[in-house]
């Protein structure tokens, strides 16, 4: 007698399904980033269940206030039901809503830009989820926290994947991390690493517009921090650089980054609101700083990782506004455009060099996308 079990029409069992991963995500942020990953997975989870077998089940969405459940996955409309839902919540009721539903494949993915949430790291983990992360503070923490962090997801045999923590969705951490496991020596890095950076300098540097109006066009595109200053600071590219530097083992700390911070300093801490009102207060110092230069040359804002890198300690992490030839590598940039020049043994005099774009909500949530699946793969 078979005992094979028969599909037909009156089976309330999907049989295909059951072959299917069924990977479930917790998606925290839903900004410019979150919001178009969802966005992302909702239009793409039939195509990614047909071609990869892998279900993507999002059984919970939240934001800095308000939480929302859904054991059987969100729908188009989750924006309402998120809006619905009480506010205040706890990173612990999502760990415990997971067990009770023993729900598997666990992937917590963090949109935020909070060095708060990073608290919860170490719980998600311990509670049985990967992680993926658009931020940028989980890895420019103190070194101790990044080594710890570390050990941690190993005993838990946890995986982490934040290839958009630098390059947005251009493959820059991957590159470079292969490099570096094959044992080719990367001897420097340099390039533009902030697609709103970027764009700002591009555009003002061709234009006649005002650096304030640039730089709200910059932030209405969805290529700056949350808070614009945090580029402006220089800090982004900071953590960008030093997210690099750790990844070819380097033991730096942000500290050791040199950043030339381009926000005059009355305007560095006031609140956000009154920063964005006095624009002009920048208008005149770009003004002067573009009138400054060498005939045919633009302003690109650039990092840099060079000197030894074979130590530990070594190597020097600098960050700073430059003056180059229009008709250079850096002077041809366009639009938010990032480029990354990685020089190796190998590559001496003609460094690998990945150059796209390097901001902006729809590019970052697909390298977002990209990590999540390849981290489905290995669950
Ligand atoms: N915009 C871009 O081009 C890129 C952004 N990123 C990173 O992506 C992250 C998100 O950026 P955006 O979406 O532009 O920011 P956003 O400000 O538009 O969205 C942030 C979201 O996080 C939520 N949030 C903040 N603190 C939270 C907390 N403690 N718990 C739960 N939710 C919290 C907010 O409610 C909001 O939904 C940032 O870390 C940014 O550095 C990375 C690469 C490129
Ligand atoms: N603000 C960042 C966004 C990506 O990390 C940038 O401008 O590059």
């Amino acid at each position: 007698m078979s005992t094979e079990i028969k599909e037909n029409n009156t089976s309330r069992i999907d049989l295909q399904l059951l072959k299917k991963k069924k990977v479930n995500l917790a998606v925290f942020g839903h900004g410019n980033v979150g919001g178009k990953l969802l966005d992302q997975i909702l239009e793409s989870a039939a195509s990614i269940s047909e071609r990869k077998h892998i279900v993507l089940n999002v059984f919970a969405v939240a934001n800095s206030g308000q939480l929302l459940f859904q054991t059987d996955g969100i729908d188009e409309n989750w924006r309402n039901k998120l809006k619905a839902e009480k506010a205040g919540w706890d990173i612990s009721e999502v760990i415990k809503f997971a067990r009770q539903y023993n729900l598997k494949n666990l992937i917590a993915i963090d949109n935020t830009g909070s060095t708060e949430f990073v608290e919860h790291y170490p719980k998600l983990i311990e509670g049985g989820f990967n992680l993926v992360s658009s931020n940028k503070h989980p890895n420019t923490r103190d070194l101790e926290f990044y080594h710890e962090l570390r050990s941690l997801l190993q005993r838990h045999e946890k995986e982490f994947f934040y290839e958009t923590n630098v390059g947005a969705g251009l493959p820059l951490i991957d590159t470079i991390k292969l490099l570096h496991l094959s044992g080719e020596n990367i001897t420097r890095i340099r390039g533009v690493f902030s697609g709103s950076l970027s764009y700002i300098f591009n555009t003002f540097s061709e234009n006649d517009d005002s650096f304030g109006n640039v730089l709200k066009k910059a932030m209405n595109y969805g290529f700056t921090e949350p808070d614009p200053r945090e580029d402006l600071s220089g800090n982004d590219v900071g953590r960008k650089l030093l997210i690099l530097a750790r990844e070819l083992d380097l033991h730096h700390e942000l500290t050791d980054v040199n950043i030339e911070n381009l926000i005059p300093k009355p305007l560095r801490t006031i609140p956000k609101h009154e920063f964005l009102e006095q624009l002009d207060a920048l208008d005149v110092k770009f003004h002067i700083k573009k009138r400054n230069q060498k005939k045919d040359h633009v302003l690109r804002y650039i990092g840099d990782l060079h000197g030894d890198l074979s130590e530990v300690n070594g190597g020097t992490l600098d960050v700073k506004l430059v003056s180059v030839p229009r008709d250079s590598t850096l002077g041809q940039l366009s639009n938010s455009d990032s480029l990354f020049e990685i020089y190796t043994q190998n590559y001496a005099q003609h460094p690998i060099t990945i150059k796209g774009a390097g901001a902006g909500g729809a590019v970052t949530a697909r390298g977002v996308l990209g990590d999540i699946l390849r981290l489905s793969d290995k669950l």
